[in-house]
């Protein structure tokens, strides 16, 4: 078996590298899925988000305003508080399906596809210190891209049809907001088993995964 943890800043293109482990026969977990099936009506992170922010954040047809909940988080500075809800519910889930999924197949790989694996205060709480991701994963995976690059996807990707100047500025500001809240690829790189360069084609990209995911697989055995 094998837990590996697939990280990278917003629009680095960990996604897509995910998607391509998958094809090779990983089982993949993404985050930012399992955060938004959790914050779906009648989960109990759900009714914490809404006890904790009130129900301002949350819109007619009961679902969350996402938009707002991202506005008080990166913009009113408390996404912290979002986290401390939202990741140890996430980080046990994960644990849990990993756990399946090995006990049924003990030579699988498992990617766990999330862009704060360093970054968050929450999950691996054997020893809760600066490196408590390293109770959660063998190997970890860095996805890296330029800022300017990963800012140009982020708001390619969330961008209407109907877009305007005044909207491209607003989402790259956003896009900076997050990225504030992220650890430098930098800094990443240096606790990372694996870079993945992804400032080219998606060719090269596929390229780069195709190589390491032979030598994560004789890992797992
Ligand atoms: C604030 C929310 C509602 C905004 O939702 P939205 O649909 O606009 O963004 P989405 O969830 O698709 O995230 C897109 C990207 O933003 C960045 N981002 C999201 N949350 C965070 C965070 N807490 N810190 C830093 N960057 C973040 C990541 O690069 C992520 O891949 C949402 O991001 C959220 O609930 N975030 C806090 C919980 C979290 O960490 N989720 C991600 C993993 S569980
Ligand atoms: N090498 C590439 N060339 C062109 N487009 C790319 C490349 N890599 C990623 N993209 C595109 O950039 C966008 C962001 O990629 P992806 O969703 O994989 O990033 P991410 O790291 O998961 O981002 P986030 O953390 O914001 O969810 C997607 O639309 C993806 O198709």
């Amino acid at each position: 078996m094998l837990r590996v943890g697939l990280t990278g800043g917003l629009g680095s293109g960990k996604s897509t590298v995910a998607r391509i482990f998958a094809a090779h026969g990983a089982h993949v977990f993404s985050s930012d899925a399992m955060g938004r099936e959790l914050m779906e009506p009648g989960q109990q992170v759900y009714a914490a988000i809404v006890a904790h922010f009130g129900p301002g954040i949350v819109l007619p047809d009961g679902h969350l305003d996402r938009p707002a909940l991202g506005k008080i988080a990166f913009a009113e500075g408390r996404v912290e508080e979002l986290n401390a809800i939202i990741h140890p519910a996430v980080i046990e889930r994960q644990a849990e399906l990993a756990e399946e999924i090995f006990a049924s197949e003990p030579n699988a790989v498992v990617v766990v596809e999330s862009a704060l694996i360093l970054e968050t205060k929450h999950g691996g709480t054997k020893h809760g210190g600066e490196d408590r991701w390293r109770n959660r994963f063998d190997k970890l995976v860095l996805v890296t891209a330029p800022e300017e690059i990963k800012i140009a996807r982020f708001v390619a990707r969330s961008a209407g049809p109907d877009t305007t100047p005044e909207k491209q500025t607003a989402l790259e500001d956003e896009a900076r907001r997050r990225l504030a809240q992220q650890i430098p690829d930098d800094q990443k790189a240096a606790l990372c088993d694996y870079v993945l360069t992804n400032d080219g084609s998606l060719q090269e990209l596929e390229w780069q995964v195709d190589q390491l995911w032979p030598i994560l697989q004789t890992l797992a055995t």
